[in-house]
């Protein structure tokens, strides 16, 4: 099923690449009237130079609140509770706001699902293209334009100076995303995060944009994290995925690993959902709904879902263990009994 078996975070790791993006330990939660949502909680990840990371899980798993966490985008009531978000070594979450403010968008863009909140409707395409570069880059507003117009056409838009002098909603919604994407790397960014960028799309319209997405990351080198439903996506743009449930990733891996050799029985649930022959979709093949993030039961939050799950995995929550030195995953039914009984 992986199309995309290629190096990952095993050779990288062994050749002492340092990661351009580490997270260690991040946990974010939202303090509301019925309790405290830990909407992320404990993840680790590290992204490197190139790679595309897809993140995945159903809806409301904590994948868009990892993203922004990443980007300290969180407003209250929710609050980053600890962790680090280390960018080329410097923890993002020690920075001034000012100093975020140069990060967001010139160091780390974002590309959201529906690129029409991003835009002011009354400032044409090319006006906020050319306001965004002039606010990253010491270039003259003749440069700005060229610059616009290179990326506009180098994201596969045809007619560029008409994309240029358009408003937003003179565009359709799948040239409006290219123009997002055009904006966001035109910044040269290390880190581009993709939150859903086709789900709002038609489906004919979203392979174009994700063909895009990879070559432009092939030659850009720019790292993706690429946030996703969609596990069809994924194999075909990831090398690496984390998979997350209740907050947390269960497992990760490389394409190759959570394809062919997934662990978690949540991963292989979601793999099964994705079977072409059973039209109902997403997660048809898991029981019930996730747990209240408001009040997590205190063992793995997928037990109540999970035909293995047993006294322990009801009692205890285990850690995301390696498989390998790439392949982790957190279920009690894939470790040995002596890492069971060490409390792993
Ligand atoms: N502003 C907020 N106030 C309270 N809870 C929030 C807020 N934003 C997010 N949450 C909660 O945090 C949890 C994670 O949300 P998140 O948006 O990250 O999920 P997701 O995996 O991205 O889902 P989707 O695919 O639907 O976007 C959810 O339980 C959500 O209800």
């Amino acid at each position: 099923m992986a199309k995309n078996v290629k190096e990952g975070g095993l050779i990288k790791e062994s050749q002492n690449i340092t990661p351009i993006l580490e997270v260690n330990g991040l946990s974010t939660s939202f303090l509301t009237a019925i309790g405290e949502i830990k909407a992320v909680r404990d993840v680790s990840f590290s992204l490197y130079k190139g790679e595309v990371l897809a993140v995945v899980g159903e809806s409301g798993c904590g994948k868009s609140v990892t993203a922004r966490s990443v980007l300290r985008l969180i407003e209250p009531p929710g609050y980053i509770k600890s962790g680090q978000v280390l960018l080329n070594g410097v923890n993002l979450l020690n920075l001034s706001e000012n100093e975020m403010r140069r990060i967001r968008g010139a160091e780390i863009s974002m590309v959201f699902q529906d690129p029409m909140t991003s835009f002011d409707p009354v400032y044409t395409v090319g006006q906020q293209f050319t306001e965004a570069l002039l606010a990253h880059k010491r270039i003259s507003r003749y440069e700005a334009k060229q610059k616009a117009l290179h990326m506009l056409s180098a994201v596969s838009l045809r007619e560029p100076e008409r994309v240029f002098k358009s408003y937003p909603f003179q565009l359709s919604g799948g040239m409006r995303q290219r123009v997002m994407i055009a904006i966001a790397l035109a910044m040269d960014p290390q880190v581009l995060i993709a939150d859903e960028p086709t789900t709002a799309l038609d489906v004919t319209v979203q392979s174009g944009i994700l063909t895009e997405l990879r070559r432009l990351n092939k030659e850009t080198g720019c790292a993706i994290i690429l946030i996703t439903h969609d596990l069809g996506v994924v194999a075909e743009l990831a090398d690496r995925v984390a998979v997350m449930y209740a907050g947390r990733i269960v497992e990760t891996g490389s394409v190759y690993d959570i394809f062919d050799h997934a662990q978690h029985p949540y991963t292989r649930a979601l793999l099964a959902s994705i079977n072409p022959a059973k039209e109902d979709g997403w997660l048809i093949t898991i029981p019930s709904q996730p747990p209240d993030m408001a009040g997590l039961p205190p063992g793995c939050s997928f037990a109540g879902r999970c035909p293995e799950a047993s006294g322990l995995c009801v009692h205890s929550e285990p850690k995301l263990y390696p498989e390998t030195s790439e392949h982790r995953v957190s279920c009690w039914h894939t470790q040995s009994e002596e890492r069971k009984i060490a409390g792993a």
